[in-house]
Parts: C-alpha cells; sequence; structure tokens
C-alpha cells in the first residue's frame, strides 16, 4: 500500500472554500449551431462538495468542462466562478484532461509535468526555483508518485501517469477540479486510488469537484450530486434520485430500466450505446 503525504506546508494559495458558493451557473444554455447541448441548467456548487456529470456520447460533458475553464462561451445564461466571470488559465481551477497515452520517447519527465502546473502559464514569471522544486516534491508525494518522478512519461502505466496528472492539476491549489473521465482504461485498482486522490483532495481542502464519468459505481461512494446530461436535457440530484428509471426513461425520452444491486447502479436499455450510466454486474 503507498503512503501518501498531506499537501499541507505547500505554498499559502486560496482559502479553503469548504461551503461557500465556488461555481454558479443560471439559465446556462449550449448549442453549436441549432444543435442544442442543454438548455436553462442552474447549478450552485460548493466547496467540498463532489458532482458527477453523467450522460451518453455526445450529451456535452466535455463542453460543459469546457465552458466552466472559460474555453467555450455560454449561448445564454450566466456563469460565475468564485463569484466572477470564468477566465482561461484561471489558477482558481485545476483540470485533469481525458486520459490519452503519453508517447513511449517523449522526453517529458513526471516532475516536468508537474512544475509545468505551477509555472507553465505564468510566462516571463518564474517562481524562485527552490520553492518551485520543493512544491513539486509535495504534489509528487502527495498522489504517491515520487518514486518514479524522474523517469519519461511515457515509460509510466497508464495509472501513474494519472496520478501525475492529477499533481498537476493541484498545481495551483484550486478551488475547483474539473475531472475529464481519469478513470478511463484503468484497472480497478488504479480507479480507486486515483478516484480517492481526488476525494481526499476536496475533504482536506474544501476543493469543489466536477468529475465526467460514463460509469458512476467506481465513484458512487464520494458522490453527492449526480448531473445527467441526455438529449438536450438534464437532471440534478443525489444519486439515488437521478439515477431511477423513470428520471432516465424521462431523460432519454425511451424506457430504461436502472437496477440497483448491491450497492451499484445497472443501467439497461439507454440509447446508444450500453456502456454509460452505469457498470455491468
Ligand atoms: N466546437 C464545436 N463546434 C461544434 N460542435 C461541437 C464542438 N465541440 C463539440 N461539438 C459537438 O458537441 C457534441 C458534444 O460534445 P462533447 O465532447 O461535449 O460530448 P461528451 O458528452 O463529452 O461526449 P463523450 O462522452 O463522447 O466524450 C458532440 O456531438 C460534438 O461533436
Amino acid at each position: 500500500m503507498t503512503e501518501y503525504t498531506a499537501v499541507t506546508d505547500v505554498e499559502p494559495g486560496h482559502d479553503d472554500v469548504s461551503g461557500k458558493t465556488v461555481l454558479s451557473l443560471r439559465d446556462a444554455t449550449l448549442a453549436y449551431g441549432r444543435r442544442v447541448l442543454w438548455r436553462d441548467l442552474d447549478l450552485d456548487l460548493r466547496g467540498g462538495e463532489f458532482v458527477a456529470v453523467l450522460g451518453p456520447n455526445g450529451s456535452g460533458k466535455t463542453s460543459l468542462l469546457r465552458v466552466l475553464l472559460g474555453q467555450q462561451p455560454l449561448s445564454a445564461g450566466t456563469l460565475l466562478i468564485d463569484g466572477r466571470p470564468p477566465r482561461r488559465g484561471s489558477d482558481l481551477i485545476g483540470y485533469i484532461p481525458q486520459h490519452r497515452s503519453v508517447a513511449a520517447h517523449t522526453p517529458l519527465r513526471a516532475r516536468d509535468l508537474v512544475r509545468l502546473g505551477i509555472d507553465g502559464h505564468r510566462w516571463g514569471l518564474p517562481l524562485a526555483g527552490g520553492r518551485v522544486r520543493r512544491r513539486v516534491e509535495e504534489l509528487l508525494a502527495a498522489v504517491g508518485a515520487a518514486a518514479y518522478a524522474d523517469l519519461p512519461l511515457g515509460l509510466l502505466s497508464g495509472g501513474e501517469q494519472q496520478r501525475v496528472r492529477v499533481a498537476q492539476a493541484l498545481a495551483t491549489d484550486p478551488i475547483l477540479l474539473l475531472c475529464d473521465e481519469p478513470l478511463l482504461s484503468l484497472d480497478l485498482n488504479h480507479q480507486r486510488a486515483v478516484a480517492a486522490l481526488v476525494d481526499r483532495r476536496r475533504r482536506e481542502h474544501g476543493t469543489a469537484v466536477v468529475f465526467v464519468t460514463h460509469e458512476i459505481n467506481p465513484i458512487l461512494q464520494y458522490v453527492d450530486r449526480v448531473l445527467y446530461l441526455a438529449e438536450g436535457r438534464f437532471r440534478i440530484g443525489p444519486p439515488e434520485e437521478v439515477m431511477t428509471s423513470a428520471v432516465l426513461s424521462e431523460l432519454y425520452g425511451s424506457p430504461v430500466e436502472v437496477i440497483r444491486a448491491q450497492g451499484r447502479f445497472v443501467v439497461v436499455g439507454a440509447p446508444g450505446s450500453d456502456d454509460h450510466g452505469g457498470e455491468t454486474p
């Protein structure tokens, strides 16, 4: 079992925002041309809250993250992050992108990737070298990645790479952590480890979490609310309220069955695919 150290004595970053409103979407609509991905979305997210975003392929989950990152303007409505409009490259937000395997010959080491998270966006204003080095060490230790800090990323396993990406996303001590399917293609043990790291961050620092996933079961124990997107509609609420046959049938506009078995949700009959909303038992 890997021992982790807490990221406690890193540079003072943002104040603990536990319980405070970190993100506020009002009457938010996103459309590409005539295609509406979601409409009239209201969402207030508080520090320490863990929201899972579920929905079939193309329902607008990644697009929602792009909106929150300030990379995609809303078609209508408003978004405030910590009371202000979103800003590209804001250090208030940490982002774990969708996992892509890194080419084996890339010279970038794990510690280089984490360092980019600290000063990659501060063009021309590098932090003092010693402080950055200490911060990188702390971040790598916090995710249990210190042992392979000097290896090229391409030589790390998928699970090891994801730990390093978590460290990179936490580099600016964010108040909001956005995760885009960070468990994809990880085995069960690494899924558990990465999900636990994200949960630990929000418990210890009050960071709000928006976690896009196709499968709720690996993170079910951490999820406060589910935002389910489908067919231009959405539903938000605690998992047991959203993950029901009645709600998902209404969202999809066709019969969907949700079975709760051994503490897991199994979704049967969702149009388009059979791999979202829940795992097979
Ligand atoms: N900039 C854009 N212009 C036009 N259409 C876009 C743009 N970005 C995304 N789309 C389309 O919007 C839809 C939603 O894409 P998005 O990536 O948000 O879905 P998703 O729910 O994350 O899907 P997946 O589960 O497959 O990752 C897709 O059909 C995509 O092709």
